[in-house]
């Protein structure tokens, strides 16, 4: 959790209302915005009611790229401009966080920046609209999954629903108000060859209180490749394997969003050990794939 960002409490709440009003926006004009790939730069839908393998996902989703292009909905009036400041705003706060963690790794602090070309870097707007469910327990507003990028920075309306995976337990998240929520993701993971890990979380629903939380993604640029630093595979104690093969970040993007969303299991799909048994393939879109459950 991260507070004192800098980030004003009037943008934190504008952009979440600026969110609400997408998600109040009639169907037909919300349908506008409906994407249909995943590198659509926006894309909006609802899982509310679809039953997946026997599981009601109860969510509804905005997904929009901000950077290093910005694309926003043109509705509700206001939503772009609020999102584009709050998207450069957050991106600020993101970028001084690899730099900490750089040097965390013994690495130079623009290690991470430089290494994946973060002045090209992709950033993903995600808003999360859970409304209230009337039976909770029988539904989810996002299965176990962890996030793609390097690092998603989380905000949300006061009403919880995130949970963590923590020594094989769930755990109830509760952020301070105006705070950031920052859950490592599996570049992160991949970059420092398993030194940070990428965080198993999941959204459940609640029968009283709606539920909106925006989360965004920051990753690499779309065309880098990325494999463990190389700095921390060689040290003076021998040679360390590389835990997990490069791949492209467009790739690995489309080779999550185009499987159901299931923990880790894209990330085992670049682990080297894995690669004695499988072979990483990248999807050919053709398939009947479920997009919308992922950021
Ligand atoms: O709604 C939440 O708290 C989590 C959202 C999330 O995990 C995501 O959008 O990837
Ligand atoms: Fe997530």
């Amino acid at each position: 959790m991260v507070i004192n960002h800098g980030v004003p409490e009037n943008l934190l709440s504008s952009i979440l209302d600026g969110c609400k009003g997408f998600f109040d926006l009639p169907e037909e004009e919300k349908q506008e915005f409906k994407g249909n790939h995943v590198l659509d730069p926006i894309r909006s839908g609802t899982s509310c009611n679809v039953s997946v393998e026997k599981a009601f996902y109860w969510r509804d989703f905005l997904k929009f790229f901000v950077h290093p292009v910005f694309y926003s909905p043109t509705k509700p009036a206001g939503l772009s401009e609020i999102s584009l400041e709050y998207s450069q705003r957050v991106r600020e706060v993101a970028r001084g966080l690899l730099k900490g963690i750089s040097e965390s790794l013994g690495l130079e602090g623009s290690y991470i920046d430089k290494a994946l070309n973060l002045e090209q870097g992709k950033q993903i707007f995600v808003a999360n609209l859970y409304p209230t469910c009337p039976q909770p327990e029988l539904a989810m507003g996002l299965p176990p999954h962890s996030d793609h990028g390097l690092l998603t920075l989380l905000i949300y309306n006061g009403i919880g629903g995130l949970q963590i995976q923590h020594e094989g337990k769930w755990v109830n998240v509760c952020a301070l108000p105006n705070s950031f929520l920052v859950n490592t993701g599996d570049h992160l993971e991949i970059l420092s060859n398993g030194r940070y890990k990428s965080v198993l979380h999941r959204a459940m629903v609640n029968s009283k209180a709606t539920r909106i939380s925006i989360a965004m993604i920051h990753g690499p640029s779309l065309d880098s490749v990325v494999s463990p630093a190389t700095e921390l595979l060689v040290s003076s104690k021998g040679n360390e394997p590389a835990a997990y093969v490069g791949m492209k970040y467009k790739d690995y993007l489309e080779l999550q969003q185009s499987n159901k969303l299931d923990g880790k299991s894209c990330l085992d799909r670049v682990r080297s050990s894995s690669l004695a048994t499988a072979s990483v393939c990248v999807p050919n879109h053709e398939g009947n794939n479920d997009t919308s459950m992922i950021s």
